[in-house]
């Protein structure tokens, strides 16, 4: 069952239309971006991306600096908007009930109770983004003047959830991540690793079935990544969220990617699991990084 469908999905920055247009046909014409950028000045963020995240999969998504994937996963909860393509949510989908199989291929239909996020209005964006999606920020997000129970339970008092509630439901995610009892410490006083642990607790303490993590591990030390990335994979274990998980690291892309995909130059070259990239890779690019890992 597809959670997010993203369909013919382009983003040419700072370009209008017109121009947008003139970018895209030297794209489809298979320019790639860098010449796009020396031959017209603009930045392809992505182009022609049809991509399909399952529910309760843990997708990440793969590539070098540049090749798109903050402006991917920003397209999910609108922080961007795309120059053009639609970006498709089923909203009805309850991810803790439901069990992925990895292997069973991807539907060809957009997902059953779908809403295409770009039609939303600003009120059903912000009910958007409150009940369905959270994310999780490279540089943590925390808010400093905030405890880290008021930091976890911030999400939940704009749904207005009566305080002792929210002080339960943050106590219980905080224990979840592995940090009791530092509930009146400020993040200031915390590690990088115990930090991330809070931002971790703050976005699944909103319950929304979909999580965004960008580059949410790359900031800390690889022992402390490890452990983070063990977390996680224990966490999705018993929740089975849909997880958009980006990483320009290979060897994390495979340790906790159901599935990967994999970006250069705005463009989706290969999306399969960690054996199909290694035994089929789409071309030289995905064959490299796959070497890189063996
Ligand atoms: N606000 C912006 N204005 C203009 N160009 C942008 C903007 N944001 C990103 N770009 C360009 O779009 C392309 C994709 O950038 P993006 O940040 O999505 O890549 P990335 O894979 O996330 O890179 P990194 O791993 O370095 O974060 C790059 O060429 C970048 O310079």
């Amino acid at each position: 069952m597809n959670h997010i469908r993203l369909e013919n999905i382009s983003k040419i920055y700072n370009a209008s239309s017109t121009q947008a247009k003139s970018v895209m046909a030297l794209l489809a014409e298979g320019m790639d971006s860098a010449a796009v950028k020396q031959q017209t000045g603009y930045s392809v963020g992505l182009y022609d991306i049809n991509l399909d995240v399952k529910a309760g999969e843990l997708h990440c998504i793969m590539g070098l600096s540049g090749s798109g994937k903050s402006t991917l996963i920003r397209h999910i909860n609108r922080l961007i908007d795309p120059t053009s393509g639609k970006i498709w949510v089923d909203t009805s989908i309850d991810t803790q009930t439901t069990i992925t199989d990895a292997d069973e291929p991807a539907a060809t239909q957009k997902p059953s109770a779908a809403i295409n996020v770009l039609e939303l209005n600003d009120q059903d964006l912000q009910h958007y983004r409150q009940q369905t999606v959270s994310m999780v920020f490279q540089h943590f997000g925390l808010v400093p003047h905030m405890t880290v129970m008021q930091n976890v339970a911030y999400g939940l008092r704009v749904r207005k959830m009566s305080t002792e509630e929210r002080h339960e439901v943050a106590r219980h995610w905080l224990n979840e991540v592995g940090l009791p009892n530092l509930e009146h410490s400020y993040p200031d006083e915390l590690s990088g690793g115990m930090q991330q642990r809070v931002g971790l607790a703050r976005a699944l303490a909103t319950d929304n079935p979909i999580l965004l993590m960008d580059e949410a591990f790359s900031a800390l030390d690889p022992l402390i990544r490890a452990q983070l990335q063990d977390q996680l994979l224990e966490l999705q274990e018993r929740l089975h969220k849909t997880i958009v998980f980006i990483t320009h690291g290979i060897d994390e892309a495979v340790k906790v990617g159901q599935r990967i995909s994999i970006l250069n130059g705005g463009r989706l070259v290969q999306t399969g699991t960690p054996n199909d990239l290694r035994h089929n890779p789409a071309d030289d690019y995905v064959a490299q990084f796959m070497r890189a890992k063996a």
